[in-house]
């Protein structure tokens, strides 16, 4: 949207002047007008003075006049309307068509900041927004990474400090540590757990793992101050966050979480069971061939739907992992509902924002990571964040999208496995409702 520049009535030079002099009077809301650079709406109103001294505009010209400007100003505002509802119609199911096609909506508003690797306002470089981990050399500080070993963590041992050759070479002011997670972002794999994490990093209280720890699955044996180390530097005011969307499937995993903290924040971000499941079955395929494993690799239908049966293979992981109700009943054996945010996942998608709104109310957060934070990419489909640069001042923005790998394109399903796979998850679904006390449009 280019606004227009309003002209401020001027000194007359020539008395012979036959053009109009054009002055803009402040509107109410909802008139039409033209914008300043400020966003304020004018009106055109033809001084009465200059009127009075153009004989050739007679009082008809003025009015056609008029009606042509208010004309331009209309269709001026009716265009400005549209670009800044990117995003306000509700989009569902494996639809990768793009909401907007009439240019991506970038607001300056926003006024979040890129935060350095460590969590301070400062700007990181690359594709990855926020808080990355410190991993690497010259971290590993004396007494050895298993130090803590795998004992649960005592109230008010969530602040480890970090060793004074760390601190000393991550965090000259010695102000920031690394801090356990208080919140953790438990599943469901391909659900949207990264932009999740992506968006709330935005938020200036929180810092987010770059990597997926897999601690409490795959790394227990560690012990926790390995945990500690996978986590990013983090100031006083900031919370730490991590996500391993393994979690949620994992045996082992709840009842390890629960004795390293019972009173931990989990966040469940699930997204409608068959497109999750087909997003899953797409990442296994592309990893597949990109390893030379499997070529040519079967067609979902064929590893979801039992040959000998004709009936859904609910052994299938990406089937499988798609059993909310399942999964989540065994994390309820260890903590209440209330500790757990159930997260729209195709909200996430569409309307990132409203979503982001209730994470930080669970987190116990203000409300930071608004509308004027996020802007369409017509090129890549999804939403991007759109934030302040601090590096390059005068108020530059910039734009940054989630990885290549989010946002593949799926293959179409056959309707008859749809329809079959759609009858096998309602009960699931049902009982996944029942469950958390809310439904989803999921049929
Ligand atoms: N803003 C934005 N940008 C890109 N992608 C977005 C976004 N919001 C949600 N999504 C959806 O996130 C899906 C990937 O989910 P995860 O991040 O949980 O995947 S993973 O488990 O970490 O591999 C990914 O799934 P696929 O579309 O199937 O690839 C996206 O649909």
């Amino acid at each position: 949207m280019h606004h227009q520049q309003p002209q401020r009535n001027q000194p007359q030079q020539h008395k012979k002047q036959t053009y109009v002099m054009m002055q803009y009077t402040p509107l109410a809301t909802g008139s039409a007008g033209q914008f300043d650079t400020y966003g304020r709406v004018h009106q055109f109103v033809p001084p009465p003075a200059i009127v009075a001294r153009c004989p050739k505009l007679t009082r008809y010209k003025m009015l056609g006049f008029l009606a042509v400007a208010m004309l331009s100003l209309v269709l001026l505002a009716f265009t400005a309307a549209r670009t800044s509802r990117v995003g306000d119609s509700v989009f569902r199911g494996d639809d990768h068509s793009l909401p907007n096609r009439g240019g991506a909506a970038v607001s300056p508003m926003c006024n979040l900041v890129v935060q350095d690797e460590a969590g301070a306002p400062g700007g990181a470089e690359g594709e990855v927004v926020g808080n990355a981990g410190l991993d690497g050399a010259g971290l590993q500080g004396p007494g050895g990474r298993d130090s803590i070993g795998t004992a649960p963590l005592n109230r008010g041992q969530n602040e480890v400090h970090v060793y004074p050759s760390e601190r000393y070479e991550t965090d000259p002011s010695r102000r920031r540590i690394k801090r356990f997670p208080t919140a953790i972002v438990i599943g469901a794999r391909k659900a949207g757990t990264r932009a999740v994490l992506r968006f709330v990093d935005l938020h200036p209280d929180v810092v987010t793992s770059k990597r997926e720890p897999h601690f409490f699955d795959r790394e227990y044996n560690q012990g926790l101050e390995w945990y500690r180390h996978e986590m990013p530097l983090s100031l006083p005011s900031q919370i730490t966050l991590e996500k391993t969307p393994n979690y949620l499937v994992d045996w082992d995993v709840p009842k390890r979480v629960y004795s390293f903290n019972e009173s931990i924040k989990l966040i469940l971000i699930v997204r409608e069971p068959i497109s999750r499941a087909v997003s899953d079955y797409v990442q296994l395929k592309e990893r597949a061939i990109k390893n030379g494993r499997a070529q040519p690799f079967p067609d979902f239908e064929e590893l979801a739907i039992d040959p000998s049966t004709g009936a859904v293979d609910k052994s299938y992981a990406p089937v499988k992992r798609s059993l909310y109700s399942r999964h989540l009943e065994r994390w309820l054996a260890f903590f209440n509902l209330s500790q757990i945010l159930v997260v729209d996942g195709d909200n996430i998608r569409y309307r990132p924002w409203e979503e982001m709104a209730k994470v930080e109310k669970f987190l116990g957060l203000s409300h930071q990571v608004k509308q004027d934070c996020f802007v369409f990419n017509e090129t890549k489909g999804f939403f991007c964040v759109n934030i302040r640069d601090q590096k390059k001042g005068n108020g530059a923005t910039v734009e940054k999208c989630l990885s290549e790998s989010k946002g593949r394109v799926h293959p179409p399903i056959d309707p008859v496995v749809r329809s079959k796979l759609k009858a096998f998850y309602r009960p699931f679904n049902k009982r996944f409702f029942y469950r958390i006390g809310r439904t989803f449009p999921w049929d």
